[in-house]
Parts: structure tokens; C-alpha cells; sequence
């Protein structure tokens, strides 16, 4: 029997592992029927079930033995010492004739049969003891996110996914909830809300999983007695639903709700009047308005006050020294002496709330490995995409069960295995390139294409700077675009886990054409490279077609109002091919004296101007809306100076939106369409509000251009502050 001591929540690092064991020494075939010898009283424990599940059906008299206990059975007394005393740990042990799993609790017990749910995925079961407990107390997932919340469905799999991987904590707080939050957490949620939400109650109990209901009154809470009994009246409400465990967040608010001594009051008051009071409810959790370091104000005593006033047996969330960033030794020991106890860690991965366009699908990497005693828990705040997440979300439940062990790299890899065992190779073809965030308000960023930059480095520097190919990076980024098509393709036609391939479809059609956008301008350096002048013309029109293709999908799917659109391959990828696209046009143009457009962006709007200062403005697009950028000038435009927005084919416009900055412009300028027959038509310029916003109707005619006109006959001073229009 080969022994492993606390391992990891989905696999073995220590060697040999189970896999190698199997073939190197003799092993257990997998019984096909077994008998469950354990307490009578266990008989609908959430470990007995998932036995049940195991065996379906094939739990007989006289089938193999499997002994379950939890530590001070009688039936497990002679693995006393074997059994872990820490909480959620246990004893698991494959032998010839039986197999014996005994929990430190009723938790341990059950992550035990979890630990030998794995080791059926194997041919044989290995003879094997493992004694394993996790390093942290709470691990698991706080639906926080602004955005759609997760479906029920999403919710239920989510559910399942933390009891295979141990996690033992989701908390229900979606920013977007209206019964969550301002102004409806007074009230008690609609049947059919209630409902759904029993269900989830009852799914994480199957999955030894506290669900914490949470609640973000701070918006408009008075802090009277009144709201205070508001609050304990939804908690009921909540309790009879059967929740067990509550939180109070506090996050992204501002005014009366934010002063501390008052959460700190009203908490106290939960806490002794609610949880304590109530005798089965989980310890209280919180997150504070000041919840990670940049945004606190040491001196000014909001932290100190929640750490000196707040009961010691409430928990305190903490994002870390900023929104978003990773929790390491430093920022523990900023935090926790201010909070008088361990901080309980709120991580903002991978949620995209404010990088909407992106998909975060790479390792989980940058948290420290050396902060097991630092932590209450580590819970992760996902993307609004409920199985996209769980490649981090698995890697998440590897780090906080033991830190020490943690390989991102090899976890990442497994995440991506676990997820979809029949298409992994594309799977992570796809998430390796689909990982960074982009440009954000937060500075956080993360890897991307890692394996494939240094041929994108070689590639692109050996041909921009001195137009040679480099052969080797160059078969190695051909081979990668084949593997980016190929990738799409099958994942898109994948039969297995649809929920995940119709969430990330949009990505998947982007990153196949991104494979074949990188193909054509190879063969664009290639073709200018070696004077094929006449192929290099269609390769790139292609290219250029490519380019026309990725902007419409990026202006289709996704269109929410904060980051529209579709992103991939957008911190390597992309850059690349963008600038080897420029590089050999550039080069082409050079050698034959044309004039080809040099833009790898695709530009559906081109502005024009006779007045000076608009003429070399910006145009960007966004989803479906177009914008000017805006000048911070004073604009001199003279009289019968114009502004035209030209379409590259005929679109269909809402509204064009305007801002000079002055009041009046009705009557100084005129704002008119050219509709796809030519003909030319004046709009009614309306004040939006009563500033100097106007808005006129494009109507549903199709629009070839669109100018803005000072028809007053002087010299117009005038602030260039808004020109946006949408397309329907
Ligand atoms: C300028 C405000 C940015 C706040 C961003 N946080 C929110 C609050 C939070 O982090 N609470 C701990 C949401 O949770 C959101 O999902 C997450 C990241 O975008």
C-alpha cells in the first residue's frame, strides 16, 4: 500500500501517482457491486448518496465492502489515528478486500468518496491510503458580478461542480439581483423566484455546500429601526427558505450606508439577534465598503472601526491592495491586523464585468503560496459566462486546498481535461489565447499565447525590420493558425458540454477567423517578400475581407452598453498580424508605387472636414454605435465649414447625437442625410435634455453619409463635446 498525505482537491502531485501505481504494482479491480457498512443514521447523508450515485443500483448484501464512518464511530474506531482532526479531512484506504472512509466530519466524509470518485475514472483502483484535509476553511464562489445573472441551470451545474472539486462555500450576491439589492431587499422574493431558489438551497446541501444568501441594502438603507427589521424580516423570509448562511455586503455604495460604525451596528445586531439566536446558521459574513487598499483611508478609521467594533465571529471580505489584484503575503499583513482577524478573501477572477468583450480562460497564477494561515477563505467572483469560469474555478479549488502544491501551469491544463475530456488539445488551443483582458481601468492583466510569442516575436521583428522571413517562427505560427482554425471548428461542432460551446460561441467564430486572418498575411509576407506582386493584390483583398468579417462579429454578438463586442487573440495575436499587415502593404507600396490603405482596423466610417481641427479627429467604433472623438479645443468653424461621416456601404442609422457645447446650434447649423438613392435630407436637431445635447432621427432609410453644416452665414466658436451615432 503506497500511502499519500494531503493532496490536492482534484489530483495526486506526489509521485507515484495513482495512475502510475496502477500499472506498477497489482490493484483493485473496480468492484461492480458493493455493500455499504456504515451507521444507520447516515443513511441520507450527502457522502451515502453520492456513494449511491457511484453504484447506481449495484449496492447489494454481499458485494464489495465499503466502510463509512466519521471519526468516534464505533465502525471506524481502529483508523482513529489515521483519521486527520482537522475539519473536512479524512481517511480513505483501497485495499484488497474493502475500502474504508472515515471523515474527520460529515464534510470529510464526503470529500473522501469524492477523492474515490476520481480514482474510478481510472482502469483499476490503485491500493492506496490517503489522508488529506484542505488548507483553507472556506473555499468557493461569490456570485457578485455585475451583468446577467447566472441561470438556475448554470446555478445547479455550478453547484455540482464545487462538491467534485471541494468547494464548500457559494455566496448568492448578483449585483443585478433586484431582490439582492436596492430597492427591493426589503422585499421577500416571488414564488417563482422562491422557488428556484430553494432548489439551489437544497443542491448545495447534496454538495456539502454552505449557500450564503446575500444582501446589498447599503444604497438606500436608513439606519432606523425600521430598515433594521426590514433586514431580519427578509433574512427570515430567507431562512424559511432554507438558507443557512447570510452576508451583508456593503460594496460599491456611497452616502449614509457607508459609515462603518453603523454597518458595524447593525451586523452586531444580526449577529446576536439573528444568527446567534437562530443556533444553526453559519458565522456571518460582510464586505465592507472600504474592501480593498486603495480605495481605504487607514486614518480615517473605517477599517479599525469594523476590526475593533464588529463580533469577533464575523467575517470580513477583502479584495486585496486593489479591485482587482492577487493576494500575497503583503497584503495579509496590511489587512489583517486592521481587522482584528483573518481576512476573508472576496478575489475579483475571474470576473469580466468591466472587460465584457473578453473571455479569461487562462491558468490561475500570481496568488502566494505561502498565505494558508493568512486567509478565512478564498472565494472567487466569476464571469457572468457560468462555464467558461470553471477552468479557473477548478484551479481556484486545487490553490485553497493546498497552496503549497499548487502548479498553475498543471492545473490549468487538468481544468481544461476535466471540462472536456474529448476535445482538450482544442480546448486549450482556445483558452491559451483567450486569457488576457485587455486595456481597463484596473491595470490588471494576465497572460496570453504564451507558448506561441516568441515565434511571434522573431517572426514579426526579422520581417519589419529587415523584410526576411524567418523560416522556423514562420512554420510555427502557420502551424498555430491551422491549430486555431482546426480548434474552432471542432469545438464549435463538440456534442459534449454545449452549455460552455453556446457560451463562448461568439469567441469561437472570432478566433477562427483570427487562424485565418493570420494565414493570409503570411502569405502576404511571403508573396512581397519573394516579388509575387500579382498574388499579393487577393491575398490582401483576403486579408482585408478577414478584417471586414472580424469587425461585424465584434459589432453582432455581445452588445452590452459597457464593452461591446467579441475580443480574441487580442494581446498577441491580433498585434502581430496587425503589424506584419501594415509592414508588408507598407513594403508592397514602396516596391510597386501603390497606393493600398495601410489600416489592418477595419474603418465601416471615414470622416471628412474642411474645418481644420475636426479633419484629423479619431472615428471609432464600438459595438454598434460609431463616435467621433471628442476635442477639448474651442473649435473656429467657419462659415459653410461641414463635418461629413461617410459609411462604407449603406447602413441604417438610429440616432445621430450631438454636442457643441453651446446652446442654440439649431439655428446656426444643419445637420442632414444622404440616403443610398443620393438624395440629401435635412434631420430635426432636438434638445436632449435641457443642455446642449441634440439628437436627431436618422430614419429608416439607409444612409450613405451623414454632414454637419454652420449655416449661419459667420464664424462659429464652438466646443466639439459629442458626435455619436448607432446603427440599428
Ligand atoms: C469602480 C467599482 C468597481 C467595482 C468592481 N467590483 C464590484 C464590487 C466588488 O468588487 N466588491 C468586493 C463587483 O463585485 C464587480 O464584479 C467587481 C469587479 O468589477
Amino acid at each position: 500500500l503506497f500511502t499519500l498525505q494531503h493532496i490536492s482537491a482534484q489530483n495526486f502531485q506526489i509521485q507515484p501517482t495513482p495512475q502510475q501505481y496502477v500499472t506498477l504494482q497489482d490493484s483493485l479491480e473496480i468492484p461492480l457491486q458493493v455493500s455499504l457498512i456504515t451507521d444507520k443514521s447516515y443513511e441520507n447523508l450527502p457522502a451515502v448518496s453520492l456513494v449511491e450515485n457511484l453504484w447506481k443500483g449495484q449496492i447489494k448484501e454481499n458485494g464489495f465492502p465499503i466502510y463509512l464512518g466519521i471519526q468516534g464511530d464505533k465502525l471506524v474506531k481502529k483508523y482513529k489515528k489515521n483519521i486527520p482532526n482537522k475539519s473536512e479531512g479524512y481517511y480513505l484506504s483501497i485495499e484488497k478486500d474493502k475500502i474504508i472512509v472515515a471523515g474527520a466530519d460529515e464534510q470529510g466524509l464526503f470529500y473522501g468518496i469524492q477523492t474515490l470518485a476520481q480514482l474510478l475514472t481510472l482502469p483499476k483502483l490503485p491500493l492506496v491510503q490517503v489522508t488529506d484535509y484542505p488548507d483553507l476553511p472556506y473555499r468557493g464562489v461569490v456570485e457578485g458580478f455585475y451583468g446577467t445573472p447566472w441561470s438556475q441551470d448554470a446555478r445547479l451545474r455550478q453547484l455540482e461542480f464545487y462538491g467534485k472539486n471541494k468547494l464548500n462555500v457559494y455566496l448568492y450576491g448578483p449585483k443585478d439581483d433586484p431582490y439582492h439589492s436596492t430597492p427591493n431587499w426589503r422585499k421577500p422574493y416571488p414564488p417563482q423566484e422562491a422557488a428556484q431558489l430553494k432548489a439551489l438551497v437544497d443542491k448545495a446541501k447534496e454538495n456539502e455546500v454552505i449557500f450564503y444568501w446575500a444582501i446589498h441594502p447599503g444604497q438606500d438603507i436608513r439606519w432606523n429601526t425600521e430598515d433594521r427589521d426590514a433586514l431580519m424580516k427578509k433574512f427570515e423570509s430567507m431562512y424559511e427558505l432554507g438558507v443557512r448562511a447570510f452576508a451583508v455586503f456593503f460594496d460599491d455604495i456611497s452616502g449614509e450606508g457607508t459609515k462603518a460604525e453603523k454597518q458595524a451596528e447593525l451586523l452586531n445586531y444580526l449577529d446576536d439577534n439573528f444568527v446567534k439566536v437562530k443556533g444553526d446558521v453559519a458565522p456571518l459574513v460582510m464586505c465592507p465598503t472600504e474592501y480593498n487598499k486603495s480605495w481605504s483611508d487607514v486614518k480615517g478609521g473605517y477599517l479599525t472601526t469594523l476590526g475593533d467594533k464588529l463580533n469577533k465571529g464575523i467575517q470580513i471580505m477583502w479584495t486585496g491592495d486593489r479591485v482587482i489584484a492577487c493576494i500575497d503575503k503583503p497584503s495579509m499583513e496590511f489587512i489583517n491586523p486592521l481587522l482584528k482577524r483573518k481576512a476573508y478573501i472576496w478575489w475579483n477572477f475571474p470576473v469580466s464585468d468591466y472587460v465584457r468583450d473578453h473571455l479569461l480562460m487562462g491558468p490561475v497564477y500570481g496568488n502566494g503560496l505561502d498565505i494558508k494561515d493568512d486567509m478565512a477563505a478564498f472565494v472567487s467572483n466569476p464571469m457572468e459566462r457560468a462555464e467558461a469560469s470553471k477552468i479557473a474555478l477548478y484551479s481556484i479549488a486545487d490553490y485553497a486546498w493546498n497552496l503549497e502544491s499548487y502548479d498553475s501551469d498543471n492545473s490549468w491544463k487538468r481544468a481544461i481535461q476535466d471540462l472536456m475530456p474529448q476535445h482538450a488539445k482544442y480546448l486549450e488551443t482556445f483558452a491559451a489565447h483567450n486569457s488576457d483582458l485587455g486595456e481597463n481601468g484596473h491595470g490588471f492583466r494576465r497572460d496570453e499565447s504564451v507558448a506561441l510569442q516568441p515565434a511571434l516575436k522573431a517572426l514579426q521583428e526579422s520581417y519589419t525590420k529587415e523584410g526576411k522571413i524567418d523560416e522556423k517562427a514562420y512554420l510555427e505560427v502557420s502551424d498555430a493558425c491551422q491549430q486555431i482554425i482546426l480548434s474552432a471548428d471542432m469545438l464549435m461542432a463538440s456534442k459534449t458540454n454545449r452549455p460552455l460551446i453556446e457560451e463562448i460561441k461568439p469567441w469561437l467564430i472570432q478566433f477562427k477567423l483570427v487562424g485565418e486572418y493570420g494565414q493570409q498575411v503570411l502569405q502576404m509576407i511571403q508573396e512581397q517578400a519573394t516579388g509575387k506582386t500579382e498574388d499579393f493584390k487577393e491575398t490582401y483583398a483576403h486579408a482585408q475581407a478577414l478584417q471586414v468579417q472580424m469587425g461585424e462579429v465584434d459589432a453582432t454578438y455581445n452588445q452590452n452598453p459597457y464593452q461591446p463586442g467579441v475580443k480574441s487573440g487580442s494581446k498577441c495575436l491580433m498585434p502581430t498580424f496587425n503589424s506584419l499587415f501594415e509592414a508588408s502593404t507598407i513594403r508592397y507600396n514602396q516596391q510597386q508605387g501603390t497606393q493600398l490603405d495601410t489600416r489592418a482596423e477595419y474603418q465601416p466610417y471615414t470622416l471628412n472636414s474642411d474645418v481644420s481641427q475636426l479633419a484629423l479627429l479619431p472615428v471609432r467604433r464600438k459595438g454598434r454605435t460609431g463616435a467621433v472623438s471628442s476635442s477639448n479645443e474651442v473649435i473656429l468653424w467657419q462659415s459653410n465649414g461641414q463635418l461629413t461621416l461617410a459609411m462604407d456601404y449603406p447602413r441604417t442609422l438610429g440616432n445621430i447625437v450631438l454636442d457643441l457645447g453651446t446652446l442654440d446650434i439649431e439655428g446656426k447649423f444643419v445637420l442632414e442625410v444622404q440616403t443610398a438613392d443620393g438624395n440629401w435630407k435635412t434631420l430635426e436637431l432636438k434638445p436632449a435634455n435641457n443642455k446642449t445635447l441634440l439628437v436627431a432621427q436618422a430614419g429608416s432609410e439607409q444612409v450613405v453619409q451623414f454632414r454637419l453644416k454652420n449655416t449661419s452665414g459667420t464664424l462659429q466658436k464652438v466646443y466639439f463635446k459629442r458626435c455619436s451615432f448607432n446603427e440599428l
